[in-house]
């Protein structure tokens, strides 16, 4: 909001291991155009944007038009690196002065469209249009309302003759920022500590989990397909094993609205597989081609792959294993007597009280029962809760009955439902004081 402040963000950015860094004008309180871009300017640890967006285009600024021009030819006479003209701005200068350059600074023509992401078709002219203004890049930003929009994006990335920025804000946008490099961007455009854009990813992200800098046209795509995703740990743990492996791939998360679009629109060999998130285990099954006979018992898949040879979808479930598993794990830690494990599961014979009998959960059930746990299920769904429970020849129990439950002592709670997700990280589904009779 002031020029100090600019100029500490900006080596903040170089810090953080910014290339570019963006600086938005309109964004600073009693702003001097010449005096304070001298400053900006001279002070620049890094090569500079300068943008002075009006509010009609999404920015703070709302005064008078030809002193916002006059600003950003400051800049362009002042030597920024770029300059970011918004289309409308561009194409009228154009056919005024038939320039838009100065010096060796290069122009950004920028378009920010609201609403649903335009064909294939309109966007490919919408850049014809903006490259005849003269631009040295192109930039086009939408707001996504559906993942599958974002194709429409990557065509234009990676069929356009010239540089071209394109990506969507917003939840639903964020995988067209983080695999823009693969399709051809110039720009990756990531947010400064302390300073979040809604819909941009942290330019911490960027360096640190998604290592873009690596990313280029061969690497493969995995993701993670859920509604809501942002809660994911995937992509911390997925990429650093990828690049550990020395291999090209990069692990996203994928907010999927309609499973059936999402499958039509990223069914190349360049979307190599998929993590099957909350609320979808169940429901992706019918869109894979073939699923391992465990996740068709449990009527679940949370992974997919492409298989290379002929592109199918192979749906399985590691639910399964990794949880019952890991419940062991730590029981038999409490269980080992003179350092030794016992060969018997820790489960076995024990009460398994399982809560939420979707995806997730019925995983947890299926494993807990090749075990041979004592399996009690909670569900709000009670049919949900009685389906599942015949299937691992389990016991229901109505949702309502679960603050008065009564548990063995040493029975295991298995939470299977979204309560605890972020961001309300310390909630349970059960009481924490024990009922008492
Ligand atoms: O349940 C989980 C967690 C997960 O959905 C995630 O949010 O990262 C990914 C799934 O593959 C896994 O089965």
């Amino acid at each position: 909001e002031s020029v100090d402040q600019v100029v500490e963000e900006m080596h903040k950015a170089k810090a953080q291991g910014a290339d570019v860094v963006e600086v938005r004008l309109d964004c600073i309180k009693q702003f001097q155009a010449h005096q304070d871009l001298e400053i900006i300017l001279k002070s620049k640890p890094l090569p500079v944007i300068i943008v002075y967006r009006p509010k009609c285009e999404g920015g703070l600024y709302e005064g008078d038009e030809t002193a916002r021009l006059e600003a950003l030819h400051s800049a362009l006479k002042l030597g920024a690196d770029y300059v970011d003209f918004e289309l409308k701005v561009a194409a009228e200068l154009m056919s005024k002065q038939n320039k838009l350059h100065c010096g060796g600074t290069k122009v950004i023509v920028s378009c920010f469209l609201d609403g649903v992401t335009p064909s294939k078709e309109e966007l490919s002219n919408l850049a014809t249009h903006m490259q005849a203004t003269g631009a040295d890049i192109i930039k086009i930003v939408t707001s996504a309302s559906n993942i599958t929009e974002l194709a429409r994006l990557f065509h234009i990335l990676s069929y356009s003759q010239m540089p071209v920025v394109a990506y969507a804000v917003g939840e639903r946008g964020l995988i067209s920022q983080l695999l823009s490099p693969k399709f051809g961007s110039n720009l990756v455009y990531g947010s400064i500590e302390g300073m979040a854009v809604p819909g941009l990813p942290t330019l911490e992200s960027l360096r640190k989990a998604y290592k873009v800098e690596h990313i280029n046209s061969d690497t493969k795509v995995f993701g993670l397909i859920s509604k809501p995703v942002g809660h994911s740990k995937g992509p911390i743990l997925h990429n650093p094993t990828l690049r550990h492996m020395n291999f090209n791939g990069l692990y996203v998360p994928m907010f999927v609205d309609n499973l059936k679009e999402f499958f039509e629109v990223y069914s190349t060999p360049d979307f190599a597989g998929f993590s099957v998130g909350i609320p979808y285990k169940e429901a992706v099954i019918q869109f894979c081609d073939e699923v391992h006979p465990l996740a068709q018992n449990i009527g679940a898949v949370n992974t997919i792959v492409r298989r290379p040879s002929d592109g199918k979808l192979i749906g399985y479930n590691t639910d399964c294993e990794a949880s019952v598993t890991a419940m062991e794990d730590a029981l038999q830690e409490c269980r080992c007597i003179n350092g030794e494990k016992s060969l018997v599961s820790p489960l076995a014979g024990k009460e398994f009280v399982l809560v939420g009998a979707g995806g997730a959960g019925r995983a947890l059930a299926f494993g807990a029962k090749t075990r041979g746990a004592r399996i009690i299920i909670f569900d709000i769904d009670f049919e949900r809760a009685k389906m599942l429970a015949h299937a691992v020849s389990g016991e229901a129990r109505p949702f309502g009955d679960l603050p008065y439950f009564q548990p063995e002592k040493g029975s295991i709670l298995a939470n299977a439902t979204p309560i605890g997700m972020h961001p309300n990280k310390d909630r349970i589904p059960v009481s924490e004081v024990p009922y008492l009779k």
